[in-house]
């Protein structure tokens, strides 16, 4: 994969001493991540140990109990009322039925964001055509289409407002080999067309170096902050 092409100074998405615990599980504890603009981060780890928790987190979705969220230099703030920094996060899940409305056509999730931002829709057409997807396949809905098909949609929609970071949350799993390379390299384009940074989090270790070209870390050896 091509190397890191764009770096800001001070620039990055940062967790700090993120704790978060449901129920009376502490799943992260004090955890503490950066991603760079420009670069690609593999994040690895067992089943379970936190990863999708902590790109929640990342990704201003989740507010963690303690610890603090740093976006290109800037605390986030506003956790209660959606942070305004949300759209220059992407997040791709791995479970795209789950992370779509069924009602929506694919034309719809994909342009979800531009008109909840009340931007022009043409953006989500050429999206479209870049992830593949005809104008035939836009018009259905979820339960018409493939996982793969599903899944273009959602990186789609994730590049719409082209955010600064995006977080792949096991983008790939349980899709062939050809829709995975597809996917990783509009992503790869789309990083190094704007500079974004990236976070894979993944189990295919394979598919992780590869990608971050050897830049992985594994979540289990990562020793919460002093
Ligand atoms: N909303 C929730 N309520 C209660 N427990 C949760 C919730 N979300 C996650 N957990 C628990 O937190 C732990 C970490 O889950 P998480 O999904 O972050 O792990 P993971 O490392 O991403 O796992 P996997 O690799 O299998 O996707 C798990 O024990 C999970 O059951």
């Amino acid at each position: 994969m091509p190397e890191t092409t764009v770096l800001q100074a001070g620039g990055g998405l940062e967790a700090d001493g993120i704790t978060v615990s449901f129920g009376r599980h502490r799943v992260l504890d004090r955890a503490c991540l950066s991603v760079r603009p420009g670069e690609v981060l593999g994040l690895a780890g067992p089943s379970g140990c936190g990863k999708s928790t902590l790109a929640r987190v990342l990704a201003l979705l989740l507010k963690p109990a303690a610890g603090t969220i740093t976006l290109d230099g800037r605390p986030v703030t506003g956790w209660r009322h959606r942070a305004p920094q949300r759209t220059a996060i992407g997040l791709i899940f791995q479970q795209p039925r789950l992370a779509v409305d069924p009602r929506f056509t694919l034309f719809d999730v994909v342009a979800e964001p531009l008109r909840a931002a009340r931007r022009p829709l043409d953006r989500a057409h050429e999206l479209a055509e870049e992830l593949g997807l005809t104008p035939e396949l836009f018009g259905r809905r979820p339960h018409e289409v493939s996982d793969g098909q599903l899944q273009r949609a959602c990186v789609a929609r994730a590049l719409t407002l082209e955010p600064r970071y995006l977080i792949c949350d096991e983008m790939t799993t349980m899709l062939d080999a050809s829709t995975q390379a597809h996917l990783v390299g509009r992503i790869e384009a789309y990083r190094e067309r704007t500079g974004a940074g990236v976070l894979a989090i993944s189990h295919d270790a394979e598919l992780l170096h590869r990608w971050a070209d050897g830049n992985v870390r594994d979540w289990q050896q990562t020793p919460a902050a002093a």
